[in-house]
C-alpha cells in the first residue's frame, strides 16, 4: 500500500517510521527540500527508551506533485492545514488527519475525499530533520468523518502493529472533545505560567485555576461529568514532567494551536450563547504572548 505522511515533525516521522515498518511505501512530504533530501539520505531514525531503529522511507516537498498514494496522513500543526489542502484538489488518496484540536473537522468535511480522523494518543518528540524520540507509547483512534465508510474498511488492519497500534472508534466526536478539554485546561495555564503539566496538579492555587478553566470549558461543551475532570487530572499526573506543546511552542517562537483549542471552545460558546470569560482571558494573552 502506498502511504503518503504530510509534514516531518514529531508525528509525521513518528507515523512515516512506523508504518514504513509495518511495510508499506511510505512518502514523506516536507515544507523543505533541506529535509526531504536528509531523509533521503538518512532515514528517519525513531529513539523508543534504549532502542534506536532507522527505517528507509521515500521524501519529497509537499505540492510538486499530485499524490499518488492510497493513503495520506496530514501530521502538520492545525493552523498549517490551509496551505496543505491548497495541493490536495486532484489527489485520489483517502485521507487521515492527525491534529489535536476540533477545528480541522469542519474543514474536513469540505473535502471530496473520504476522511477521517486518527486520534493520536502517543507522544512524540523531533530531534532533528530525521530523528523523533517516541516519549509516550500509546495507539491511534480512526473515526470516519466523510465518505463511505467502506472506504477505510481495511484502514485498522493495515496500519495496526502491537508497537504501535491503530483501533476503530465510532465516538470519534466523544473522544476528540476529551482530548480537546485535556488540551484546554492544560496547555495554556502551562504556557502562561510556564509551568510543566504536574505543577498544575501540584500547586494547589494552580490547580483551583485548572478546575475553574474547565468548569467552564465543560459548560460550554455540555461535559460536566466528573470522569471527564478525573481525566484531565489523570493526564497532568501521567504527564507531570512534559513542556506541553503550547509552552514548548512559545519558547522556540513557533505560533501554538490555541485557535484550534480555545478558539475552538470560543466559538462554540458565541453558537451556544453560553459566556466563557475564563477561556476569553486564556485565549487573549496566549495570542498576546505569541505576537
Ligand atoms: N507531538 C505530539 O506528541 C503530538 C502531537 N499531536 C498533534 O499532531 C499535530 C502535529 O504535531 P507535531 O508533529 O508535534 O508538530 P511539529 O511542529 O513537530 O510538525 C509539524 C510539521 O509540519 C510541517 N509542515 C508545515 N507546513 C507544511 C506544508 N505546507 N507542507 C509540508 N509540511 C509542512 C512542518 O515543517 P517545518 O518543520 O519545515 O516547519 C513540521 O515539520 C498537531 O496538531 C499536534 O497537536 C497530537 C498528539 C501528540
Ligand atoms: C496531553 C498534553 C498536555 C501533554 O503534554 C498534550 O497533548 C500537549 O502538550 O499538547
Amino acid at each position: 500500500m502506498k502511504v503518503g505522511i504530510v509534514g516531518g515533525g514529531a508525528i509525521g516521522l513518528l507515523f512515516a517510521y512506523y508504518i514504513q515498518r509495518a511495510g508499506h511505501a511510505v512518502t514523506v512530504y516536507t515544507r523543505t527540500k533541506e529535509q526531504a533530501a536528509y531523509i533521503q539520505r538518512n532515514g528517519i531514525t525513531c529513539i523508543r527508551g534504549e532502542r534506536e531503529h532507522t527505517a528507509f522511507p521515500r521524501a519529497v516537498v509537499w505540492g510538486l506533485q499530485i499524490p499518488q498514494d492510497d493513503y495520506l496522513l496530514v501530521a502538520v500543526k492545525q493552523y498549517d492545514i490551509p496551505a496543505v489542502i491548497r495541493h490536495l484538489s486532484d489527489a485520489k488518496s483517502r485521507l487521515v488527519f492527525l491534529q489535536n484540536g476540533m477545528s480541522h473537522v469542519e474543514l474536513m468535511q469540505q473535502l471530496r475525499q473520504p476522511a477521517a480522523v486518527g486520534i493520536v494518543e502517543h507522544g512524540a518528540k523531533r530531534e532533528g530533520p530525521g530523528t523523533v524520540r517516541h516519549t509516550g507509547p500509546g495507539l491511534t483512534r480512526l473515526g470516519i468523518v466523510s465518505g463511505e465508510a467502506a472506504a477505510f474498511a481495511d484502514a485498522e488492519g493495515l496500519f495496526h502493529m502491537e508497537s504501535f497500534p491503530f483501533v476503530e472508534e465510532n465516538d470519534w466526536q466523544g473522544v476528540l472533545q476529551g482530548k480537546l478539554i485535556v488540551n484546554v485546561c492544560i496547555n495554556p495555564l502551562t504556557a502562561l505560567y510556564r509551568v510543566s503539566n504536574g505543577a498544575l496538579l501540584q500547586n494547589p492555587h494552580l490547580q483551583s485555576a485548572m478546575r475553574q478553566v474547565f468548569l467552564e470549558a465543560a459548560h460550554v461543551l455540555g461535559m460536566e461529568d466528573k470522569e471527564h475532570w478525573e481525566r484531565v487530572c489523570h493526564v497532568c499526573e501521567k504527564t507531570a514532567a512534559n513542556t506541553s506543546s503550547m509552552l514548548a511552542d512559545l519558547q522556540a517562537g513557533r505560533e501554538t494551536e490555541i485557535d484550534a483549542i480555545v478558539g475552538y471552545l470560543l466559538g462554540e460558546s458565541e453558537k451556544s450563547g453560553k459566556a466563557a470569560p475564563l477561556l476569553s482571558f486564556l485565549y487573549q494573552s496566549v495570542k498576546g504572548l505569541q505576537g
